[in-house]
């Protein structure tokens, strides 16, 4: 190992490492959770994505999972997972992008006592190792640095691991799952990702949906979300229709993620157990003017309703237009009729 390494991995003790940027989950807690139950959506898209991963549960092929941010790679690795024969077994999950490149090799494989200045006397397994007989997963797996490529094919070919500073090979039986919101073809075209190692990973790939290509499912999500909080803190907070609106109509570039922030959000700052267009980003109530007029008019009379769209209509054709001629003619009644409306809504010509 050279001493630029030797310096960085020193500086970075591995438990620091570990708390910030590894999630792993071991048997106790995922028996708790479901499989793809909690791959929610019924969008036809996303029913065939919950079909798909249910029978590929069922083998032991590596998993390539694509798609943007937010849109729930993580849950489906986890429910392949839970669906298969590996479910009593360690889920380890590793974000590539998270760990500094000097560091990945000895967080993948472990290293033996002594091994690099700042390595603990007694050494430390890698996550291969504790991933034995269950499922590793390799999230972001695009910001995986070349150099560490060729390691990781190694291991899929030969299905042992080395440790940093070992003496042999250790045999590994892991079923791998990747994801990665990158297009790792055309990286594999501009030389950035091994095109054997892509194969070895893509052996079946699950691509899945940006949510605003499911638009009837974002108000699935927000109440099941919202749900989930009232549970958690035993409130019955709901969502206006005005705020349902608003939630269907914005495109949702952070995905169900985005979504669920949002809510939490709205939750923290409602009042009276609902949340309305106020408690909403202006990002997504900013072209939202008929749906603020609706939602104060809700609990209005019909007739008090029809007055005040009457009113809004008659002043935004006073701004558009120069003369009351041309205003009355944009609303097409005559001049005398505006004169009377705009007497009765109090309205200055
Ligand atoms: N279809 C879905 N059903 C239920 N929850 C979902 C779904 N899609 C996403 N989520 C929720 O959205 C959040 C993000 O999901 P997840 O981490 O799996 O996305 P991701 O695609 O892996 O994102 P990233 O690429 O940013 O890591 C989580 O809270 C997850 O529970």
């Amino acid at each position: 190992m050279d001493a630029e390494m030797n310096r960085k991995l020193s500086a970075v003790s591995p438990e620091e490492v570990e708390t910030d940027t590894v999630k792993q989950e071991y048997g106790e807690r995922m028996k708790k959770e479901k499989g793809f139950e909690n791959f929610k959506g019924n969008d036809p898209k996303i029913r065939h994505i919950r079909e798909l991963g249910q029978r590929i549960a069922r083998t032991d092929f590596p998993v390539l999972i694509t798609g943007e941010t937010g849109t729930g790679k993580e849950v489906i690795a986890r429910a392949i997972h839970m669906e298969s024969g590996r479910s009593e077994e360690p889920f380890v999950a590793i974000n590539c992008g998270a760990i500094p490149a000097e560091l990945l090799e000895s967080e993948l494989f472990g290293y033996e006592g002594g091994s690099f200045t700042g390595a603990k006397r007694q050494g430390k397994i890698g996550k291969f190792e504790m991933a034995n007989k269950g499922t590793f997963f390799l999230d972001e797996i695009g910001d995986m640095p070349l150099h560490m490529q060729v390691k990781l094919l190694r291991v899929l070919q030969e299905h042992e691991i080395e440790r940093v500073g070992g003496s042999g090979p250790i045999p590994i039986d892991v079923r791998i799952l990747s994801a990665t919101r990158m297009n790792l073809m055309e990286m594999v075209q501009a030389g950035t990702f091994r095109e054997d190692l892509y194969y070895r990973l893509a052996v079946v790939n699950i691509q899945t949906v940006a949510l605003r290509a499911c638009p009837e499912d974002i108000i699935l999500h927000a109440s099941d979300y919202l749900d989930e909080l009232n549970r958690q803190y035993k409130t019955h907070v709901d969502l206006s229709d005005g705020a349902r609106r608003c939630l269907k109509a914005h495109s949702w570039p952070g995905n169900v993620r985005e979504l669920q922030n949002v809510i939490s959000s709205a939750y923290a700052t409602c009042e009276d157990s609902l949340i309305t267009l106020d408690n909403l980003p202006k990002i997504i109530t900013v072209n939202q003017k008929e749906e603020r007029i609706m939602e104060d008019i809700e609990h209005l009379p019909l007739k008090e309703k029809m007055n005040r769209f009457e009113k809004m209509l008659l002043e935004e054709a006073l701004r558009r237009n120069k003369s009351m001629t041309a205003a009355a003619t944009s609303l097409g009644i005559e001049r005398s009729l505006l004169y009377k409306k705009l007497k009765k809504y109090h309205l200055k010509e």
